[in-house]
């Protein structure tokens, strides 16, 4: 791990953990990594078998030392690969859209997961690289923590999540709210997940969606979740430019470039989409198909 702004470290109650060595700046790229090997959607123990007699012995022995939480469950290597595989491709179990693969990552695979996040994993095709990026300020000495779950679910949704797939109780800064605090944040998220399906079925009354992508995006900002706020934003484009709306849609569409570009890095494809729109909002396959109206751009 030369060059990288973190440290490998034993953190308490969650095996190891990757520590920030120096503040890390939002929109920072932490750390860009190529797979020790893929594995498709319809992985076995016997494929990942197969991909490991692949590998070079010390290769073998750096995978056998990643994480395993299904000990005396399923056999070492597929235990090994279902702890560890990260999505190589666009992933949102909401969209019901999954990566069509999977890597093994011998430094990423080290990040633990919390449900307020300080980093987001990118899966740069190009590249051929997960990307990994600061989505807020980090001091030196804070551990850097994706998210492995679904983070617009209540504490209790998201801690059974994580225990039937990563068999873990999350203690992270989110899970660990009590009270009110608790109350409040579980509030936000489960109306941000009721406002994400409503959003899917406004797309006849674009006013009505742009109202609701506001409002998510608050509730997101409230609870720090700045990397999911760009699949509002693209649902806010699609509003707009579906009644013509051009300046809208073109400042909703530099709001989903900003972000993106903190999130996924400047050279994604998710960037390059956004350019180009912000270019030629007509270009959008939805351009035009309702009344002609006046929407609203986001708020900040
Ligand atoms: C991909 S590994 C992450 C790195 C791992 N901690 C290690 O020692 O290599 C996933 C495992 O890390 C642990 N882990 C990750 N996030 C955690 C959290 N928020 N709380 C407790 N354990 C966590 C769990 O044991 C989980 O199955």
């Amino acid at each position: 791990m030369n060059d990288t702004p973190f440290s490998m470290q034993d953190i308490p109650g969650k095996g190891k953990g990757l520590i920030a060595t120096r503040p890390i700046a939002q929109g920072e790229l932490i750390l860009a990594e190529k797979p020790l090997f893929f594995q498709s959607l319809r992985h076995s123990n016997a494929t990942v078998l197969a991909a490991l007699t692949s590998l070079s012995d010390a290769d073998q022995r750096r995978y056998f030392s990643l994480a395993n939480a299904w000990k005396g469950i399923h056999p070492p290597p597929i235990g090994i690969f279902i702890t560890n595989a990260l999505p190589c491709g666009e992933n949102d179990a909401g969209k019901g859209v999954n990566a069509p693969k999977a890597g093994i990552f011998l430094d990423g695979s080290r990040f633990n997961s919390s449900c307020q996040p300080n980093v987001n994993n990118y899966w740069n095709e190009d590249l051929q690289k997960i990307t990994f990026w600061a989505t807020s300020d980090i001091a030196s000495g804070e551990e850097l923590c994706m998210c492995y779950g679904d983070t617009f679910k209540t504490r209790e949704d998201r801690r059974r999540q994580l225990q039937s797939s990563f068999r873990f109780v999350c203690q992270c800064v989110a899970c660990s709210k009590e009270g009110e605090a608790l109350r409040a944040s579980d509030e936000r998220r489960a109306a941000i997940a009721r406002l994400y399906d409503e959003i899917e079925a406004s797309g006849n009354i674009p006013s009505l969606g742009v109202r609701e992508v506001k409002m998510a995006l608050r509730l997101l900002a409230e609870e720090n979740l700045l990397e999911r706020s760009v699949s509002f934003c693209i649902d806010a484009i699609q509003f707009c430019v579906s009644v013509s709306d051009i300046k809208n849609a073109k400042a909703w569409a530099k709001k989903a470039l900003e972000v993106s570009i903190l999130t996924t890095g400047p050279n994604s494809k998710e960037v390059k989409t956004m350019t180009a729109l912000m270019e030629d909002v007509r270009q959008h396959r939805s351009f035009g198909l309702l009344p002609r109206a006046k929407l609203s751009g986001p708020e900040t």
